[in-house]
């Protein structure tokens, strides 16, 4: 067996044989479509699911949410509040669902931060770029997008 066949393939492939031929092809997990070639890199999920917190600030798209008719905090300080919530779920000192829920300045609080499944093309550009990135169940550092800074959790 060569090394190749031996090495464990990238996240999101699934090795396959084929009944016809009895050739091995490579299956993507997320977009069903196969192909002939040993992929070398994470399958490309086509469709992902996340939740996110989101806290706006006074420079936010839009400086008002469910939480605050108008939201004043600075983005410095917007920052800090959502640093101090992902250090509160790295140590288990509260979970991502509670915290969207009760804090998070999107809409999508209501729902625990679920942002439902999404393509890419959907969200502001540094929001799918940094979600597209992510892993299932892995949560990400803070990002800036034009409605203020978010933690995002793949959650699909
Ligand atoms: C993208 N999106 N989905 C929902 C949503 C989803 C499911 C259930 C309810 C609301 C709300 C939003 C949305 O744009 N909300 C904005 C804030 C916001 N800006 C975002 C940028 C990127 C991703 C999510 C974002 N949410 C708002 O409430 O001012």
């Amino acid at each position: 067996m060569s090394n190749q066949e031996e090495s464990p393939l990238p996240e999101g492939w699934e090795m396959r044989t084929s009944r016809s031929t009895g050739m091995t092809y490579f299956l993507n997990i997320y977009t069903k479509k196969s192909q002939w070639e040993r992929p070398e890199a994470p399958a490309d999920a086509g469709e992902i699911r996340c939740r996110h917190i989101l806290v706006k600030h006074a420079e936010s798209r839009r400086p008002s949410s469910w939480r605050e008719e108008s939201i004043t905090r600075t983005k410095e300080e917007a920052l800090e509040q959502l640093k101090t919530y992902r250090k509160q779920i790295v140590g288990n000192e509260a979970t991502f669902v509670d915290l969207a829920t009760k804090f998070s300045d999107c809409s999508s609080a209501k729902r625990g931060g679920d942002l439902g499944m999404f393509k890419r093309g959907q969200m502001q550009a540094p929001f799918e770029e940094e979600a597209f990135k992510l892993k299932v169940g892995q949560l990400s550092k803070p990002v800036e997008t034009d409605s203020g800074f978010h933690i995002i959790l793949r959650t699909m």
